[in-house]
């Protein structure tokens, strides 16, 4: 039998003179992405890279999903719902990659970390950045959070102003007062930074919504994508603390927390209390 040789011709029309033209790494600025992976161990620990680059790439996603709460937040302080609709959708499969990404990082043992994890000294996810923008931009204020950034003032006064500005959930709950629902003034008016109370009134406002749908189908669906955004973040925190648990067991963590413990609290955390407490209600 004659021997096949497999491979596929470059066509005539395939561009190859990029000097001076757009390219795909100069486009992506993939000099500057793909120097910035600089492992502290030595001798450099194998796995040590692919600590780096997960957190580097749960990063990049943080950046979108930042840049997109951002601009929900924006159509709905115009009850713009729709853009706010598609932008919810997007976010979701963002989470839902950041949370599977947790199977790669599983790979790693605990033996192979504590190689390693001294190089670490003091730093912690804890002090990520957009990590606390996202929790304050869907609505879980907590002032005690910015401390950690007192040694960048520029970056901890960017955190504060998003502390001090209204959520997602509070831009959601003031365009339904605005669209003639029973919101609480409270809920209306408010020093932002303080953290959410809830408003047992807010569930009478949504079993109106879950319980009319046709009438209030934009917001239903707001609702409904509200719930599917903290449930994807609550995955991404339980998959973390799974994470922790089986790598590094109780020790306390780096940046000086008690560890586990302390990331299992964070799964009590909520950011739209109503619209969880409203299942329990519709329908009786
Ligand atoms: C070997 C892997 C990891 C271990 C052992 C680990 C461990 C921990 C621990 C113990 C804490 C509590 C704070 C402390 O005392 O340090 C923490 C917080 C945190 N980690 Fe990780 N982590 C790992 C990977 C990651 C990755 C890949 C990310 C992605 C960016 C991440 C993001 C965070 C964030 C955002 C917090 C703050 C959570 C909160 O405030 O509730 N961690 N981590
Ligand atoms: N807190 C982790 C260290 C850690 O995971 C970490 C260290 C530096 C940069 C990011 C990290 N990721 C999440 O906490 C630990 O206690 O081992």
């Amino acid at each position: 039998m004659a021997t096949e040789t497999i491979k596929r011709d470059l066509e005539a029309g395939i561009t190859t003179d990029l000097k001076d033209r757009v390219s795909y790494g100069g486009y992506l600025q993939l000099d500057t992405l793909l120097s910035a992976q600089l492992p502290l161990s030595n001798p450099e620990h194998h796995d040590e890279l692919l600590f780096i680059i997960q957190h580097q790439t749960s990063e990049l996603w943080m950046k979108l999903i930042i840049h997109e709460l951002k601009a929900a937040i924006a159509h709905l302080a115009v009850d713009d719902l729709d853009p706010c609709l598609k932008i919810l959708a997007r976010v979701k499969q963002i989470q839902r990659q950041l949370f599977e990404q947790w199977a790669v990082l599983e790979t790693l043992t605990p033996s192979e970390y504590l190689q390693f994890r001294h190089v670490l000294g003091p730093a912690s996810g804890f002090q990520s950045h957009q990590y606390r923008t996202i929790e304050f931009l869907l609505g879980n204020k907590n002032a005690d959070m910015i401390a950690v950034f007192a040694h960048d003032p520029a970056r901890q006064q960017a955190l504060r102003e998003v502390l001090q500005s209204p959520s997602l959930y509070d831009e959601f709950l003031r365009h339904l007062a605005r669209a003639g629902h029973a919101v609480p003034a409270a809920c209306v008016e408010r020093d932002w930074s303080q953290p959410y109370e809830r408003h047992p009134e807010l569930i009478d406002v949504f079993r109106r919504i879950y319980e009319n749908t046709e009438t209030h189908w934009s917001s239903y669906h707001l609702c409904e994508q509200l719930v599917d955004v903290e449930e994807s973040f609550q995955l991404w925190r339980f998959r973390h603390m799974k994470t922790v648990e089986r790598i590094i067991g109780f020790r306390r963590g780096t940046g000086g927390s008690s560890g586990v413990a302390f990331l299992r609290k964070a799964l009590e955390l909520t950011f739209f209390p109503e619209l969880f407490e409203v299942r329990t209600v519709i329908g009786t």
